[in-house]
């Protein structure tokens, strides 16, 4: 055993965060093995939703224009009253700050047959199907079991990320417990394919019905997903038979028998957050860390930001590159995604419970409520805006230089034209350190970026754009950012 090669790194679950995870590492250089429990990839639809932060991590894989492809992007969110009137609308129209469409809808097997076929192509990536981990010993480097066609086998690597969803043996086998954050429903899900079409207005439908509470989610083609939450007593197996498939969706006005069910199940949807994420050398990622309701869409989102926030950091550590003032640079990936990801699932549960929880004098106040709340600009405002990362200060989030806002938020990523051609912004920026500037940037902050090898990105000069770039530089009272290599500006020089 001492004398098998040892892999830099071992993700365990092939899903989409745990392929995007070892896509990400493998563009930094660092060879990934990649191990599921099952032989092909899962074929029923399980996300349905991305924003525009998460899709630019798929870019930053090379997989934006293939997710466009088999995507589309949603008008945004409805809430409907029980007999299907709507009452209140957030818009995701128009290009977000990250460049791609604000919120998008699109079938998991697609995404997951496209994150596989490019693992497969990667000469950094090695994927080993139908092989389940059954437990990891400590050590360094880590040994991992794993239970596969031929038995037993037994994999060393020098980190091991556990990528393997709600159910994860990863976090188990490091003694991390799931907080609970207090929401647990059993929801049935319904996904079809109704070649006749089903009239959507694009976006996705909440119907705020204490007695049914619904959500209907148009899909690409002719799919979509219905979810209806369950009854008492209630089973999928129960929903599932037709005469019940076409009393609940009956509202929709589609004959029952238009409808060919790829799947029908029953679900818990359920709120909890691992307490720790990461014993040395072995990390969560995923829904092996989180788990959140549906109701605003972000399940997949967060998992593909755990990637996103920690790849660099592990891709540094295992380089041992020249980040002598990133000691311990592995401790910030739960110090920042945990406060986030908790401020998601709770906003998650709380939109499920203002939408259709309570009694039915709830549900008549509901849709006056909404009305005056959705006056209230700030409301409003917070409403449309959807989920915007912001990281707490700390290493790799500087905060201390002047009253800077944008430290711990995303750089935008507007089109800019470089080279005389129209370039989305990260191109530019490259894959590592970027200094983004307007301006002369503080000696200590040019320093520092010159120690991390930043690229450094002239405004007016090296790439020009409509202003909304300089706009957000002085909104935020700043000339010049370092941007970090998952686009979170790190520290910025005051304007
Ligand atoms: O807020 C949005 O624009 C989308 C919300 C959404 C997405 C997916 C499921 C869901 O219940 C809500």
């Amino acid at each position: 055993m001492n004398g098998e090669p040892v892999v830099p790194v071992l993700v365990v679950g092939a899903g989409p965060t745990g392929s995007t995870a070892a896509l990400l590492l493998a563009g930094l250089g660092v060879a990934c093995t990649v191990v599921d429990r099952d032989p092909t990839p899962f074929p029923t639809p399980r996300a349905v939703h991305l924003d525009d932060e998460a899709v630019r991590v798929l870019q930053q894989v090379g997989l934006a224009d293939a997710f466009a492809r088999i995507s589309r992007p949603a008008g945004g969110l409805r809430l409907l009253d029980a007999r299907l009137r709507p009452f209140a609308q957030f818009s995701r129209d128009g290009p977000g700050m990250h460049g791609h469409p604000r919120s998008s809808l699109f079938d998991q097997p697609e995404l997951d047959a496209l994150l596989r076929a490019e693992l497969e192509r990667h000469p950094l990536v090695t994927v080993r199907s139908g092989r389940e981990l059954i437990g990891i010993e400590d050590g360094s480097p880590v040994t991992a079991a794993l239970r596969g066609p031929r038995g037993t086998e037994r994999l060393r690597a020098r980190v091991v990320l556990g990528c393997d969803g709600a159910h994860s043996t990863v976090r188990a086998a490091i003694g991390a417990r799931l907080r609970d954050l207090r929401f647990d429903e059993s929801w049935f899900v319904v996904d079809v394919r109704c070649r006749a079409g089903i009239p959507t207005w694009g976006g996705v439908d909440q119907v705020c019905d204490p007695r049914r509470a619904a959500t209907f989610l148009p899909l690409p083609d002719d799919r979509y997903r219905w979810e209806f939450r369950m009854h008492p007593g209630e089973s999928a197996e129960l929903l599932a038979r037709p005469e019940q498939l076409a009393r609940l969706t009956a509202a929709w006005g589609v004959p029952v028998t238009e409808l060919e069910v790829l799947r029908a199940a029953a679900y818990t949807f359920r709120a909890r957050i691992a307490d720790r994420w990461r014993a040395g050398p072995v990390l969560l990622l995923g829904d092996a860390a989180h788990l959140m309701p549906p109701f605003i869409g972000q399940g997949l989102g967060a998992g593909l930001r755990d990637a996103h926030n920690l790849a660099w950091k592990l891709a540094w550590k295992l380089a041992a590159a020249p980040q002598s003032s990133h000691g311990g640079i592995l401790d910030t990936y739960q110090r920042e995604r945990a406060p986030h990801v908790e401020a998601v699932i709770r906003g998650a549960v709380r939109v499920g419970r203002a939408l259709t929880g309570g009694p039915h004098t709830t549900a008549a106040l509901r849709r006056p409520l909404a009305g005056l709340l959705l006056r209230v600009p700030a409301v409003r405002e917070r409403a449309q805006r959807g989920i915007a990362t912001r990281y707490p200060a700390g290493p790799l989030v500087d905060r201390r230089r002047h009253r800077a806002d944008l430290p711990g938020t995303p750089c935008p990523q507007p089109t800019v034209r470089a080279g005389g051609r129209p370039t989305p912004l990260d191109d530019v920026l490259g894959a590592g350190y970027a200094l983004l500037t307007c301006g002369e940037p503080d000696p200590a902050l040019a320093a520092r970026a010159r120690r991390l090898g930043a690229r450094i990105v002239q405004l007016g000069t090296d790439v020009t754009d409509d202003g909304a770039l300089r706009a957000w530089l002085a909104a935020g009272r700043a000339t010049t950012v370092l941007v970090r290599p998952d686009r979170i500006v790190e520290a910025s020089s005051p304007a």
